[in-house]
């Protein structure tokens, strides 16, 4: 083998670039495009782009539904530059941020002819980045010469989104004695792939053979740690450790898929739009983002190194419970875990229970 990094590797690599506001090339069977984020792009390699033709922003077909664009590739809008357009355009488009204060965002024009699955990958691309998913795109003659002159990661399309969870492996595990449960061990696993940590809270010494009670918890750092009272995370992260001290046993999976998998700083972008009137869910969708962006391959990959395959799940939310089965996981119960109910977040609580089945 050679020093070369491989397709997992250069997928990491775009990552960071994009992060910076780098340009990445991303091939297909028919072409090459050169992509930017939307969110980190600046004026100097806005010129440079242009200077090479007229890109198109793709944006998802959620963001498309908000500026009441037309989306005709479905879940993809790839909506045309009108040719005055400078960085502060591509930033209204991308970010919902000032759509109220702004609204007359159109009309925008889209593109219909042509595959959009170069423009799918990039949104695809900035998702896994954390970063607002819209990425400028342009299709340039001979990809692979493009990148290796200007020196871009460049990674084919199709490898965007590897159908694999990526092997997690346990990195070191110690005895982390807590407040809310003595007998505890913090685990490290990470992903082969450069993307987040996840953590696992072992309380005693759980049978293998048994259902172990298990709580599923995505991180919540403005709920974990800052107390915050817009949502039940931190009231439910010590319950669920204070019920497993009780009980002398179980597993805490810690999830570093902060804001239901979107980042924190889209995260508090929805706040932001949440400060304007919409619920957690409107949020997400004028974002671009689903309303649930999470893997929950994670949560069964991490069981599965752990040794367990049963469990009784503490949550409230149903779809947690299909999605973990669908992953091979048995859930022999469900732990109802209805704790931390504040004056702020009774309305994101009751949206829950609305609209994505949350049981009160
Ligand atoms: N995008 C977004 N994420 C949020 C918001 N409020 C909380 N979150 C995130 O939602 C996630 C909550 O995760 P959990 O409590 O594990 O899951 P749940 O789906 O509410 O189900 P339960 O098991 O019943 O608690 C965390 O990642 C939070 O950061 C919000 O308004 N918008
Ligand atoms: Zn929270």
């Amino acid at each position: 083998m050679g020093f070369a990094p491989d397709i997992t590797e250069r997928l990491a690599r775009a990552r960071s670039d994009l992060r910076m506001g780098v340009p990445v090339v991303l091939t297909s069977e028919t072409g090459g495009a050169v992509v930017l984020s939307a969110e980190t792009l600046g004026p100097a390699r806005l010129s440079a782009l242009l200077a090479l033709g007229r890109p198109v922003l793709a944006i998802t077909g959620r963001r498309a539904e908000t500026l009441k664009a037309r989306a005709y590739d479905g879940d993809v809008a790839r909506v045309v530059m009108p040719s005055d357009a400078d960085v502060a355009w591509v930033t209204s488009i991308a970010d919902p941020a000032d759509d109220l204060t702004a609204p007359m965002k159109g009309p925008l024009r889209t593109d219909r002819e042509g595959s959009a699955d170069l423009h799918r990958a990039a949104i695809a691309l900035m998702k896994a980045s954390r970063l607002l998913p819209a990425a400028l795109v342009l299709p340039v003659p001979d990809a692979a010469a493009f990148a290796s002159a200007e020196n871009l990661t460049i990674v084919p399309a199709t490898d965007v989104a590897p159908e694999g969870l990526s092997p997690l492996e346990r990195i070191v595990s110690a005895r982390v004695p807590l407040e809310l449960a003595e007998h505890a061990r913090l685990h490290i696993f990470r992903p082969d792939d450069g993307a987040e940590e996840h953590y696992a809270i072992e309380i005693g010494a759980p049978d293998r053979d048994k259902p172990v009670l298990c709580r599923l918890h995505s991180a919540c750092f403005t709920g974990d740690l800052l107390g915050s009272l817009k949502c039940d995370c931190g009231p439910q992260l010590k319950a669920a450790l204070r019920q497993m001290g009780e009980a002398g046993e179980g597993v805490l999976l810690y999830l570093n898929q902060e804001g239901r998998g979107i980042g924190l700083a889209n995260k508090m972008r929805a706040y932001s739009l949440q400060d304007q009137g919409f619920d957690t869910v409107e949020a997400n969708h004028r974002l671009g983002f689903e309303d649930d962006e999470r893997d929950f391959r994670l949560g069964a990959a991490l069981l599965d190194r752990l040794g367990f395959s049963k469990v009784r799940l503490m949550t409230n939310n149903p779809a947690k419970i299909a999605r973990l089965t669908g992953c091979g996981v048995t859930v022999t119960e469900r732990v109802p875990l209805r704790v931390g109910e504040t004056r702020f977040n009774h309305h994101y609580l009751a949206t829950k229970a609305k609209k994505s089945g949350h049981l009160l």
